[in-house]
């Protein structure tokens, strides 16, 4: 079912958003793969063969997603399924009693612009593309996939910017997709919870190995290729709708 499906992928040259791009164009679809301009997004589409495209885009701009969806269109004449996998991450306490300071709230906005307003902004765009599909035998037009956290319900000390970012993405799934019923649209989420990427290299050697150790089974990072499986799942099911779905072996982080 995947074969000559048109999709964008945000986030596609890192992690999770690599993975989905890779499945999908492995299978015969053709994909957008939208990060930021600094990002290798190039190299990675060159990879992934002739049918997958590098646009340089930062979510949060109208512009620059506009100019993806319109890729889109213009390449391979539609938009069938849209991933959301663009996103970034802060640790900061809300205020830090030993050096007397507070979070910035720079930093605070940053993160919510990129994962919430930015997720907003992809999918609002792509759904204006979808909503001229003819559709198919089940009235369905397009399917878009989000990606939120497992820290939008057990975030940890230090998360309260990614996690009120990712809250917002659970909460808006619903709505969204009641908004989209009318054309035939799904909207479903999916909460990651450890995998295997960038990001969370990032994280200190001694916080990953103990949060691995935390998940009842499997007790390891999630694979990237996991994730990818999940969205494949979402886009063939058409039953699911309007749902956040923890991909996470059961992992309920400690504070
Ligand atoms: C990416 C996803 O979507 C999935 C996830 O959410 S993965 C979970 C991500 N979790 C985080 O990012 C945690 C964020 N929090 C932190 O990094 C830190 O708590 C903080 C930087 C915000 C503040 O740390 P702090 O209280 O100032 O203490 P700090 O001095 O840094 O650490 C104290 C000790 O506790 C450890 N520690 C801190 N947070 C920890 C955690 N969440 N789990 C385990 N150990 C932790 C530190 O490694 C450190 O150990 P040592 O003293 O032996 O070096
Ligand atoms: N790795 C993990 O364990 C988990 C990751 N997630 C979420 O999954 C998504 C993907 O994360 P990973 O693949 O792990 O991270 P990653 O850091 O490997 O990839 C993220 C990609 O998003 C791009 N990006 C960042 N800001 C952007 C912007 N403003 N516009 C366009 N692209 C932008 C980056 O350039 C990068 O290529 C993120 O939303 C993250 O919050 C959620 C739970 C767990």
């Amino acid at each position: 079912m995947i074969k000559n499906v048109v999709s964008l992928v945000t986030g596609g040259a890192s992690g999770l958003g690599r993975a989905t791009a890779e499945r999908l164009a492995r299978q015969g679809a053709s994909v957008v793969l939208a990060d930021l301009p600094s990002s290798n997004g190039s190299e990675v589409a060159k990879e992934l063969g002739d049918k997958v495209v590098f646009v340089p885009v930062d979510v949060s701009s109208e512009q620059d997603v506009t100019a993806a969806v319109q890729t889109a269109k213009d390449k391979f004449g539609r938009l069938d399924l849209t991933v959301n996998c663009a996103g970034t991450a802060t640790a900061v306490k809300t205020y830090n009693f030993n050096k007397n300071v507070a979070h910035r709230l720079e930093d605070f906005q940053r993160v919510i612009n990129v994962n919430t307003v930015g997720t907003f902004n992809v999918i609002r765009l792509s759904a204006g593309l979808m909503g001229a599909n003819t559709p198919n035998q089940d009235g369905q037009r397009g399917v878009i996939v989000n990606t939120a956290s497992v820290a939008a319900f057990d975030g940890q000390i230090g998360q309260a910017a990614y996690s009120a970012s990712k809250a917002a993405v659970v909460g808006m799934t619903l709505p969204i997709a009641r908004d989209l019923s009318t054309q035939g649209i799904r909207i479903c989420t999916i909460a990651p919870g450890l995998f295997n990427t960038p990001m969370l290299a990032a994280l200190p050697e001694k916080v990953r190995t103990f949060l691995a150790k935390s998940i009842p089974f499997p007790q390891r990072l999630g694979d990237p290729s996991e994730y990818a499986q999940l969205v494949q799942a979402i886009y063939e099911n058409p039953l699911l709708n309007g749902e956040t779905i923890r991909l996470d072996g059961a992992l309920r982080m400690m504070p």
